[in-house]
């Protein structure tokens, strides 16, 4: 039975994550839970997985969440804020150590993690692409499993196994397209955030599902592949697939191109993450073809989506720019959703951050470096809105 401890656990990753818990209770035992501010969720989910610890990152909610389960016997450990989060990471005897927690908050966590010896299965891609520099150096000194759950990255690691080193050629990246995919440019000055939500394929969390919205998402997940599977950014390409069955695929060497396929269920990844080396035998929804229709591919538009140019010029920068890129994303991202600035708004900001940083990159960061530029790019999109005067 493999322990596992679960950071985000209220979210789409975590109830996900439990769902396969629940369904494999003789495969997976729950040592920790960490959650932001859902009190009631994470209450339930404590009374009903039984964790050792638990923790809530808002301090606020401490107290309401210690009344939920005070009739809990035996208690679990119960802690509150960022402190709290990483204890819960770095508990006890967890193997493995999901992160669904949602942006770069998931940064500290994950190397309390990886320091204590546990493996990840990392879905807080955020994570990866700020921190890259300092996390995988620290994956390789611990000795520990960097395990994708992000589900191309999932679907290029299935694939991988069993290749020759240097056997990889290229990676294809797919792509839904997101919410606006079959939307004219011009109308994208109008759309809403109840628009941008409408993911085509997917239900997730509302950031993410942003990122899909302005390819962001993809972007990101480029510099995530960068850093997951040491391919240079020329041989990581995009390509637009609606369907979303075919989750990624890779060219080997002697021109041979592998791909994973199902439906669009992050159960999967997950499930394979968790069981890594071995695979779990499921009676979920097989794949039926002729069911999922015809299967087909597009080009992706970057002038109606900059972020993904962006992204990859600033993940070929390197050092922190990557950590700035995501920092004013999250913000831009944070500011629509707030309605405080316009969909097209997001990609002018970032950008207008990253022009910014361009002098102050440091090659080799540090983890100081990188949390000092995720603040400064944090401060730099509120900066950045006024300048450019956006307004809604
Ligand atoms: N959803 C997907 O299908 C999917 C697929 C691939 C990758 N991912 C990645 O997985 C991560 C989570 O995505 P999601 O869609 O699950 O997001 P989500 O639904 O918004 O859930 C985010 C989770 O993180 C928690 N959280 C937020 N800030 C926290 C903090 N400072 N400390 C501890 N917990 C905190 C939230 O807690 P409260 O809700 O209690 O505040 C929630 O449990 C993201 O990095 C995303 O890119 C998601
Ligand atoms: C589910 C997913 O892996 C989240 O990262 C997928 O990438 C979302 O779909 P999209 O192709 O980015 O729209
Ligand atoms: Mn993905």
């Amino acid at each position: 039975m493999k322990a596992i401890t679960l950071l985000g656990s209220t979210g789409s990753i975590g109830t996900q994550t439990l769902d396969i818990v629940t369904q494999y209770p003789d495969q997976f035992r729950i040592v920790g839970l960490a959650a932001g501010n859902n009190v009631e969720m994470l209450a339930s989910q404590i009374r009903q997985f039984r964790p050792e610890i638990a923790a809530i990152c808002s301090k606020e909610k401490f107290s309401a969440l210690k009344e939920a389960i005070q009739d809990l016997d035996p208690q679990p450990i119960l802690l509150a804020g960022e402190a709290g989060v990483i204890e819960v990471a770095r508990y006890g005897d967890a193997e493995t150590v999901v992160t669904g927690i949602v942006g770069c908050a998931g940064l500290l966590p994950t190397i309390a993690a990886i320091e204590a010896g546990k493996d990840i299965a990392l879905a807080n891609k955020e994570t990866l692409i700020a921190g890259g520099p300092v996390v995988l150096p620290l994956v390789e000194k611990h000795g520990v499993k960097l395990l994708p759950a992000d589900s191309e990255h999932s679907a290029i690691f299935q694939c991988l196994q069993g290749v020759p080193k240097n056997g990889l050629r290229r990676i294809l990246l797919t792509a839904s397209g997101g919410a606006f995919r079959d939307w004219e440019p011009e109308k994208l000055a109008q759309a809403t955030v109840a628009d941008a939500l409408k993911h085509p394929n997917w239900s997730m969390g509302r950031k993410i599902t942003i990122d899909s919205a302005t390819l962001m998402n993809k972007g990101l997940e480029v510099i995530e592949a960068h850093f997951l599977f040491g391919l240079d950014y020329e041989k990581i390409e995009i390509v637009i697939h609606p369907q979303s069955i075919i989750h990624s695929l890779i060219e080997l060497q002697d021109t041979s191109v592998l791909a994973q396929l199902g439906w669009p269920d992050m159960r999967l990844p997950l499930l394979y993450a968790l069981s890594w080396p071995d695979r779990i035998f499921t009676d979920w929804e097989q794949l039926d073809l002729v069911k999922a229709g015809n299967l087909t591919f597009r080009e992706p538009d970057h002038n109606k989506y900059p972020c993904m140019k962006l992204a990859y010029a600033v993940g070929k920068s390197g050092g922190s720019m990557p950590a700035v890129l995501n920092a004013a994303n999250e913000e831009a991202v944070a500011l629509f959703l707030a309605e405080k600035i316009r969909f097209l708004d997001i990609p002018r900001c970032i950008e207008r951050v990253c022009d910014r940083h361009q002098n102050d990159n440091r090659p080799n960061p540090s983890l100081d470096d990188i949390l000092a530029a995720d603040q400064w790019a944090r401060q730099e999109v509120l900066q950045a809105r006024e300048s450019l005067g956006v307004r809604c």
